[in-house]
This record gives C-alpha cells, structure tokens and sequence, in this order.
C-alpha cells in the first residue's frame, strides 16, 4: 500500500470517526487507498482545565508538525479546534459540508434549558457556553469541566458509566452524531439563545502548499464545499478582527440562503450579564466576501463596547 494517503489524526474516538470519514471521501475521489497516521497533541496529554491551557492550538501544533515533517500527507481538524493564525507552509486545502451547528444539551430525566431547575448544575469547560448558559439562566451553576465526549457524558446523573454527579452537560451537537451518542440529546439548543463556536460542526482538511501532487489537490478541491467554506471563513474572521483568543466568550454562526451569506455573532461577559449580539448579511460572493463580512460585524462589535465587556485576548 506505499501508494496509500496517509492521513494524520488525534487519536479520540470523535477523532478517528471524523478523519475515517474523511479520509475514505478523499480516497475514493483520488482513486488511492488511504492509511491513518495517529498522532499525540499536547492537548490530548495535559490535564486541567482547556481554558488556562498554552494558547491556542494544543490540538493542532502537533498534527501540523507530522503535516510539514512530512509523517502524513493531510491531517484532517476540527475547524473550531484550529487557530485562526494559519500555520507557514501549510492552507486549509478542503472544508468538506457541515454538519449541525448547534450546542446540544444532555440532561437527566430529558430536561430542557427550560424545565431545569434552579440550582441544577451544568458542566462545560466553554467560556462561550458558560456565558451563555447564564444569560439564558442565571440561576443555574455552571462547573467547569473537561475531558472527551464519553467522560463528560458520564458526569450527568443517570449515566451508565461515570459519577453521574451533573444534571446536565453542554457539548456540540455534530460530535454526538459523530459518535452515535445522540440519544444523549435532551434539547437542541437555539442559535437564538447559544451560538456555536466559529467553525463548529465543520471539519478542514490541511495540506502542505508546495504540494503539486494533482490527483490530490483536485481530489481535495472537487471535496471543498463552497457554501461551508463561505460561512466558516466569515465566523472566523471575525475572531481574527477581534484578535480574539481561543478561549474568548465569543461565538458565531454563517449560513448561506439563496445568494446572500448572513452572519450572526455574540461576544458575553464571563458572568452572562451582558450579551453583545449583532447580525449583518452580503451578498455571497465567495470566501473574500466572506472575510469582509466578519471584519466589519467585528468592527460593529468593537464600536459597541465588545473589548470592554469580554476577555478578548483569553
Ligand atoms: N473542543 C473540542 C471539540 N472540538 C470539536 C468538537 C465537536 C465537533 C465539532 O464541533 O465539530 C469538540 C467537542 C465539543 O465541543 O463538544
């Protein structure tokens, strides 16, 4: 199989699931065999809480080292996972069609947002999410947690396995499915009360530039899809505008009716008091466009007071 596409990965169960699916898409349309190449990230190897972890990137840097070493041919991310800053040598050569957005609430006794009661406690280690949380329900307590989807499912109460000792996780909605976890779902949560992350739901596929191997570059071209990229490209410029952190209470969400792009971005204080929010739409006209829309929502924030109502830079 020397002629396989080695495909680089974390090794998570949401991981291999992501990059399996990936990566048999871009063999089949290359006409190769594919082989995954696993790879250890710092942020697969630090404990303690993600939110006071080195930076940005502790899933990435690793992957992106294997990429330009030349230990695998592609790696394949979690676009919310991956640093706006893009890494020398290397471009997001496909961001293959999204799946759902949306932040998805695990409850015991199929509890929603609103039938919570007050008091009940909700883990996420999101900054965003926390924010959020509160506003929509300021009497709820928010723990901080971390771990994969399996360990934090089996902190709400009445998991099969884990301490049970939550009555309700946040997690995304595309990670469950992934993972066939969705009859953990006890609310979709509206966008109109939680955005998602920039880049939720979506996966990117690097690639190094000097590459000028044709089968794969139009394998991953013909992958790319044009309406994702275009609402991703905008969510995440306007963290770039912003020069937001990782970890910053900010969220955004694009999508693409008809010919015009609309996008949607909240940035909160940590406590959930104040919630800027702000929407703007263009017509769409490619990924460009797209990065102008997000500067200028971002620069709409800023004017609203964003930089003085939220850590930006965490
Ligand atoms: N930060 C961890 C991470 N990165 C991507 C996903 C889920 C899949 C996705 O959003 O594409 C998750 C878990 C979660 O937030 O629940």
């Amino acid at each position: 199989m020397s002629s396989g596409i080695r495909v680089g990965t974390r090794g998570s169960a949401l991981a291999l699931t992501q990059t399996t699916t990936v990566a048999e898409r871009v063999a089949e349309l290359a006409g190769r065999d594919y082989e995954l190449v696993r790879i250890r990230t710092e942020g697969d190897v630090l404990k303690g809480p993600l939110s006071q972890m080195g930076g940005t990137g502790v899933f990435v840097v690793a992957l992106r080292e294997a990429l330009l070493d030349g230990r695998c041919d592609l790696a394949v991310h979690s676009l919310k996972d991956l640093p706006t800053t893009p890494a020398p040598g290397l471009r997001v050569a496909a961001v293959p069609e999204r799946a759902d957005t949306r932040d998805a609430l695990c409850a015991r006794d199929g509890l929603t947002l609103a039938t919570l009661p007050d008091g009940a406690r909700v883990g996420t280690g999101s900054p965003r999410r926390a924010a959020q949380l509160r506003a929509a329900r300021p009497g709820l307590e928010v723990v901080d947690i971390r771990g994969n989807v399996d360990t934090r499912l089996g902190r709400v109460a009445g998991a099969e396995t884990g301490p049970g000792d939550l009555d309700a996780v946040v997690l995304a909605a595309a990670g469950l499915h992934r993972l066939g976890r969705d009859a953990a779902i006890t609310e979709y949560i509206d966008p109109a009360v939680m955005l998602p992350a920039p880049g939720q739901g979506a996966l990117a596929v690097e690639f190094r530039t000097g590459d000028e191997e044709d089968g794969l570059r139009a394998a991953l071209a013909a992958y790319d899809h044009a309406e994702t990229r275009a609402a991703v490209t905008a969510e995440r410029a306007v963290l770039l505008r912003l020069e937001a952190g990782c970890s910053a209470p900010i969220g955004a969400l694009g999508s693409v009716q008809g010919d015009t792009l609309t996008l949607e971005a909240v940035v909160a204080s940590l406590d959930g008091r104040h919630l800027l929010r702000r929407s703007r739409s263009a017509p769409n006209e490619g990924p460009e466009g797209a990065a102008r829309l997000g500067v200028s929502l971002a620069e709409e924030l800023l004017e609203a007071g964003a930089a003085r109502i939220a850590p930006l830079s965490a």
